[in-house]
Formats: structure tokens, C-alpha cells, sequence
């Protein structure tokens, strides 16, 4: 400790030697460990996860102050195993550390693929999707079989990102892709030895998880590349300079986070059928926020916080959502599933999240707002409008609403540990 003042960190509980906090992380849902620690502590604690300095915000003030306030010294990515390997490195958009590569390429994103423009020139490409889908319902209610809803939500905005970003169908005739993609999410929010002992690499090794990481990289690396050679195929065929898709790596980001919107919604409502008619997304996204940690920063430059609290450079933050759309002191009865809450509050659309000052920030804010935030909410609007319209939706025989297990899954993005299988009939009101 050279200077005290500087040194002022905020509270937390004890740590042990060498493993700090670790201990007191219990299960591999990290945003539910952390917000049980942080009831018990502050909103704004910090922990020591072995020779990690980390910081943990449970608060919508706090939140304000490192996603608004403090944006520019806190938007940068900490490195770890497994965004670098399936990033080639941290050289993608999510995960690149904040500096002048990261601002070009967000840049061009915005400006080539996420403007309204592009967007709107896609809409035939999600009309058919959802007719796709309809068929899809349509079939399993003439044979009497319930519908695997988790497996549907996915399947929409899979097939709607991969044709929007790469002009082909390799999702819709090539299921294999599901699984690689949802391994690649299991692995993003996966526990490697290295990112905290980094002396002890080799237990990563041993342990057989990271030849399990390279292996899924190499699968969506060949999913990849089966794209680019596609996508160049096309060009060279056609002779034309102008490529109508939004090719580049948002595979991961666009592909599951509006899917586990919609298997969320769908679970919610059908354990109270009442508010079937009247679903609103923003108190699911409340509730679970598909990506309940945001993604992790790290801090570029020392930063007073919470008014007196120095925090150094190269502290990772992690920004807790899910514990923010729970906090008691920011909603009332936090844990009811209500959307009345939010009928006179702001009217709908895809710019309502930023009146709930910081209480709800599914898509996180500042520099690193998700970029994708008009695609994921449209695309989960058009799912859900589409069920909920022209179907009715019931539990399978002898299941009651209570048995619907409301568990989730670990993941960068979190989706339901057991798939959502549905019955649905024909809407009457069509
Ligand atoms: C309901 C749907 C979605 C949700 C809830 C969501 C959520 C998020 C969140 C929380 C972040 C991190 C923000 C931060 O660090 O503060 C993020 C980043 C990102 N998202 Fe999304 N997202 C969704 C849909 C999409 C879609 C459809 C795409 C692309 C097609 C996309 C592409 C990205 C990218 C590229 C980033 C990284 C931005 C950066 O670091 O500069 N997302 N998203």
C-alpha cells in the first residue's frame, strides 16, 4: 500500500490466502452467488477471486455511475481463456479491449449493419421465418404433440440472424449448428483455472476443459468459414461489389439472446394464463435479463466510485442486471411477475428501457450498449406477437402450472436448464 487514499476499496467480505472469495461462490449460476453475497454486504462490493481484483454493482445508482458516469474508464474487456480463444483473441466487437480498433469497428458496424436501413431491407427474410415457424406448430397441433417452445425460439432467431448476417440457410438444413452454438455459450461463461491463477494453467489441461474449449472453436470456426466461403461464392457468382448481408462474427450475440427472451415470456405466462393476452417483454427482461451480467469490464484508469471508493485500473466489474431487476429498494414486490407495472409507465417500443433510469438494463448502456438492442427486441416482439396471436397455449396433460420449473441454465446468455414444451391449438380469435 503506497498511498492509502488511493488504496480505499469497497466493502466486501474476508478474504481467504491465495483463493480470496472463491469460497463463498457457491453453484455455476454466478449472477444468483453474487447477489446473495452482495444482500448480505452492499450493492458495491469487492471481492478477490484468486488473484483477481473484481468489483460486483447490484444497484441501478451504482450501475449509473460505471455505465453512464464513469463509461470511459470502465468500457474495456478483461482478457480471459475463453472469450480469447473464441475470438481469435479478443479481435472481435464484444470482446476487444476499448482503444481505437474496437471504436472502428463499432463504427462500421453501426453504420453498415445495425442502421435502420439494413434493418428494415431484412424484413422479408423474418416474415418468412415466422411462417416458417407457424408451419412448424401447425403440424405438431394436427398430430396432437406438444411443442418444444425453447427449441422453436431458438430455431427463429438463429435462422433470422444467420440470413440477415450471411444470406444462407445453413441453420435451417444444418441442426448440428444448435448445438455448437450452445456450446460455445457454455463455454463463454465457464470456469477456467487460468483467468484467476494464471500460474495454474495446466490444471485447465488437466481437467480436459481446454481441449473442450478448442474443439468448440474449431466447430464454429468451420461454421465460419463455411459462411465466408459461401458468402464469396455468392459475390463471385453474381459479379456484384455490394454484399446485402451483415456477415461478420455477431453469430454468437444475435443468434440466442432473443430466443431465451421468448422461452422466458412463454414460461412466465403460461404459469398464469391470465396475463397471456396482455404480455409485455420489459417485465420479463426485469426478471430475466438473457444476459444477467452484462458482459465484463475492466477498468482502464483509476476511478473515485460510490463518492469515495478508488478503484485501480485492470479491476474487473462485473455489473449484476439480474440482481438490479431484483432489487427491492428500485421495484416494488420484485419478485411478481406483473407486466402491469409497466402499462402507464412509458409507452412500448425500443427506446423504453432507457426511462427506467438504469433499473433496467438488459441491454447494458453506455460505449458498450449491446448494438444489436433494436434487432433482439423486434425479433422477440415478432415471435412472441406471432404465438401468442394465433395460438392458444396450454401445459401438457396432468402438468399444473406450479410444476413448470422456472431453473436456468449457466451461460454468457441464460436460457432454461429444461426446455419449455408446450400444447397449442388454433387461436379462437382467429
Ligand atoms: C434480446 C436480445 C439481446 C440482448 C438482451 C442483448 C444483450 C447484450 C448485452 C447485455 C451486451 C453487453 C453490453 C455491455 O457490456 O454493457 C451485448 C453486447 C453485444 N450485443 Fe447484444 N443483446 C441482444 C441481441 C443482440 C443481437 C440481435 C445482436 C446482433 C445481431 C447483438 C450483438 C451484440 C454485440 C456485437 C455486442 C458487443 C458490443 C460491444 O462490446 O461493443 N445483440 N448485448
Amino acid at each position: 500500500r503506497t498511498n492509502p487514499a488511493i488504496q480505499k476499496l469497497p466493502p466486501g467480505p474476508a478474504k481467504l490466502p491465495v483463493i480470496g472469495n472463491f469460497h463463498q461462490i457457491r453453484g455455476n449460476l454466478l449472477h444468483q452467488s453474487l447477489w446473495e453475497i452482495s444482500k448480505q454486504y452492499c450493492p458495491f462490493m469487492h471481492l478477490k477471486l484468486g488473484q483477481v481484483s473484481a468489483v460486483v454493482v447490484s444497484s441501478a445508482t451504482l450501475a449509473r455511475d460505471v455505465l453512464k458516469t464513469f463509461d470511459l474508464a470502465c468500457c474495456s474487456r478483461p482478457h480471459n481463456v475463453a472469450t480469447s480463444e473464441l475470438s481469435y483473441d479478443g479481435s472481435d466487437i464484444a470482446f476487444m479491449p476499448y482503444g481505437e480498433g474496437w471504436r472502428q469497428l463499432r463504427k462500421l458496424c453501426t453504420v453498415e449493419f445495425f442502421s435502420p436501413r439494413k434493418f428494415n431491407s431484412f424484413m422479408s427474410v423474418r416474415e418468412h421465418e415466422i411462417a416458417r415457424m407457424a408451419r412448424h406448430i401447425s403440424s405438431r397441433i394436427s398430430g396432437s404433440l406438444a411443442i418444444n417452445v425453447s427449441e422453436l425460439a431458438l430455431c427463429f432467431s438463429c435462422n433470422t440472424t444467420c440470413r440477415t448476417a450471411f444470406s444462407g440457410d445453413i441453420a435451417g438444413d444444418d441442426l448440428s449448428i444448435y448445438g455448437v452454438l450452445k456450446e460455445a455459450q457454455e463455454m463463454l461463461a465457464s470456469f477456467f483455472v487460468a483467468d484467476f491463477f494464471p500460474l495454474l494453467g495446466w490444471v485447465d489441461v488437466a481437467t480436459g476443459m481446454k481441449s473442450r474449449l478448442r474443439k468448440s472453436f474449431l466447430e464454429i470456426d468451420g461454421i465460419y468459414q463455411k459462411f465466408i466461403d459461401r458468402h464469396l461464392d455468392a459475390k463471385s457468382g453474381s459479379g456484384s461489389e455490394e454484399n446485402e448481408d451483415l456477415l461478420d462474427n455477431i453469430f454468437i450475440g444475435g443468434t440466442d439472446t432473443s430466443s431465451a427472451v421468448v422461452e422466458w415470456v412463454m414460461a412466465e405466462l403460461i404459469r398464469l394464463p391470465e396475463l397471456m393476452k396482455r404480455a409485455q417483454e420489459e417485465e420479463t427482461m426485469r426478471l430475466h435479463p438473457p444476459v444477467p451480467m452484462l458482459i465484463h469490464r475492466e477498468k482502464m484508469n483509476s476511478v473515485t466510485l460510490c463518492g469515495e471508493y478508488q478503484i485501480p485500473p485492470k479491476t474487473t466489474i462485473y455489473v449484476n442486471a439480474w440482481a438490479i431487476g431484483r432489487d427491492p429498494d428500485a421495484w416494488e414486490r420484485p419478485e411478481v411477475f406483473d407486466p402491469d407495472r409497466f402499462v402507464n409507465m412509458v409507452s412500448p417500443g425500443v427506446n423504453s428501457f432507457a426511462h427506467y433510469d438504469f433499473k433496467l438494463i438488459p441491454f447494458g448502456e453506455g460505449r458498450r450498449i449491446c448494438p444489436g438492442k433494436n434487432m433482439g427486441i423486434l425479433m422477440a416482439e415478432l415471435a412472441l406477437a406471432n404465438l401468442l396471436y394465433s395460438f392458444d397455449w396450454q401445459l401438457p396433460q396432468g402438468m399444473r402450472a406450479e410444476d413448470v420449473s422456472m431453473e436456468e441454465a449457466p451461460g454468457i446468455t441464460v436460457h432454461r436448464k429444461h426446455a419449455l414444451c408446450l400444447m397449442a391449438a388454433k387461436s379462437e380469435a382467429n
